[in-house]
């Protein structure tokens, strides 16, 4: 059993996180119940900026709140000193409701609204990260809610290859995202930025995917962007301020998942970034980041209480628990994999292998096919690790089933920052349809 954080096995027993028991979380809390290790989160956060500043770089680091984001979630990040990246007018409003820094948010996303930049504008948050000529444009027609020029990252797709699923890569030139490098499209809206004094072109950004585990796509990344900046310093006289480098560090979901600390990714980029610097003869910009899975990931658990028990007889074993693809979307979605306790048994040997199912109306609801736990009955408490990033963040009502409660433990303490979604919540938008009287 791999335990992440301040995750043990205490003497009952029982899983415990951030010095609480599970097991009482469950019966506080109900279940399936989302449980955060802040301590976890802020050691994440403490190693990337300790990393940049042991360079004395110039740097942000900034949460990628679609891993998760909420009020408590973006009070701690603040909390942590940390910038935050948002990519919709939600996610904004959930920031400003957190009370987060304006000025340290960035905007991003490949199909921004009207109403969405004008809010963004209106805020004066930190910068916009404009992903294609559409936007330049619409900018340009909500410009006048904006306090001062507006400060732009232009996001560009850099033509490599993230080795990660299909459906999270994003470097790669055929993409929905950002202005291509290779085609073009990077030096068109550099000028078309450039040419209107509405905005200020901070720099660029670029993300090649998530849940990568090398360093050499971020290497490659650095290369072409940089060989790029030396054409524009030369041709067009265009040094970026910011070179914001995305996201996407990958974690430890499995034994079969071999991530390396989070400090060396930054290591391997900066050092890049020095060298191409020294080649390129330019000014060292400000290096932003955007890790969202590497900060929450494995902070966070999943309880879900045991449920029905169905066996074929000589091919599997399925255990149903009280959740599933309505609460995480992964594994039906990626193909993602996980491990679990049982967490009321957590010593007790495993003698049985068992399939988790969710208990949606989908065959291909199934959280983790055929893992070894202890003999599992009804009511017992099982534990899903690694479900902090893109769990709650993704969770749906599929067959009208409530999204689960969140807790952040931490010090023996333990807060709920999300309550529970009630029946009375799942019909409140809805209105009845009033059936027009058909005159005789
Ligand atoms: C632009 C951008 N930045 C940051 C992230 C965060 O990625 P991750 O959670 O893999 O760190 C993403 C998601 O892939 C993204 O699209
Ligand atoms: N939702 C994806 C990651 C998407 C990253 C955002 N661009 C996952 O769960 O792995």
């Amino acid at each position: 059993m791999f335990l992440h954080g301040t995750s043990r096995i205490n003497n009952e027993g029982h899983l415990e996180i951030g010095g609480v028991d599970t097991v009482h979380l469950a019966k506080q809390f109900g279940t399936p119940l989302y449980v955060y290790d802040v301590a976890l989160i802020r050691q994440k956060a403490r190693q990337f900026k300790e990393t940049f500043e042991k360079h004395h770089v110039k740097a942000q680091v900034a949460y990628a709140s679609k891993a998760f984001s909420s009020v408590a979630m973006v009070q701690l990040v603040h909390d942590e000193g940390l910038s935050l990246d948002v990519v919709s007018g939600g996610e904004l409003y959930t920031a400003l409701k957190a009370g987060f820094p304006k000025e340290k948010i960035h905007f991003h996303g490949n199909n921004k609204s009207k109403a969405e930049l004008e809010m963004a504008l209106q805020e004066n948050i930190g910068c916009i990260v404009v992903d294609n000529f559409y936007e330049i444009e619409l900018l340009k027609e909500v410009s006048s809610h904006a306090k001062g020029k507006i400060p732009v990252l232009l996001r560009l797709t850099p033509g490599v290859e993230a080795h990660t699923h299909d459906y999270i890569t994003t470097g790669q030139e055929d993409s929905k995202f950002g202005f291509g490098l290779q085609n073009g499209q990077a030096d068109e809206a550099i000028k078309r930025v450039r040419e209107d004094d509405r905005f200020h072109l901070l720099g660029i950004h670029c993300h090649i995917g998530s849940q990568i585990f090398e360093t050499t796509g971020f290497v490659m990344a650095i290369q072409k962007l940089f060989t790029k900046i030396k054409e524009w310093k030369e041709n067009i006289d265009f040094i970026p301020e910011v070179v914001n480098l995305g996201g996407g560090f990958g974690i430890r979901y499995t034994e079969e998942d071999t991530p390396i600390p989070v400090s060396q990714y930054v290591d391997v980029i900066i050092n890049e970034v020095k060298k191409q610097v020294a080649l390129m003869d330019i000014p060292f910009p400000e290096i932003w980041i955007e890790p969202g899975r590497s900060l929450v990931g494995d902070a966070g658990t999943t309880l879900y209480e045991v449920g029905a028990r169905k066996s074929v007889p000589d091919i599997r074993e399925y255990l149903s628990i009280d959740g599933g693809m309505s609460d995480n979307i992964r594994p039906a979605l990626y193909q993602a994999k996980y491990e679990a306790v049982l967490a009321n048994k957590a010593n007790e040997p495993n003698k049985d292998v068992v399939s988790i199912a969710g208990k949606c109306c989908e065959s291909g609801d199934m959280l983790i096919w055929d893992i070894p736990l202890p003999a599992a009955k009804p009511h017992d408490l099982l534990a899903v690790f690694c479900t902090g990033a893109y769990g709650y963040a993704m969770a749906s009502h599929y067959n009208r089933l409530t999204k689960p409660a969140v807790v952040f433990v931490e010090d023996g303490d333990a807060q709920l920052v999300i309550k529970r979604e009630t029946y009375e919540d799942l019909v409140r938008n809805d209105l009845s349809y009033k059936v027009k009287v058909k005159k005789p």
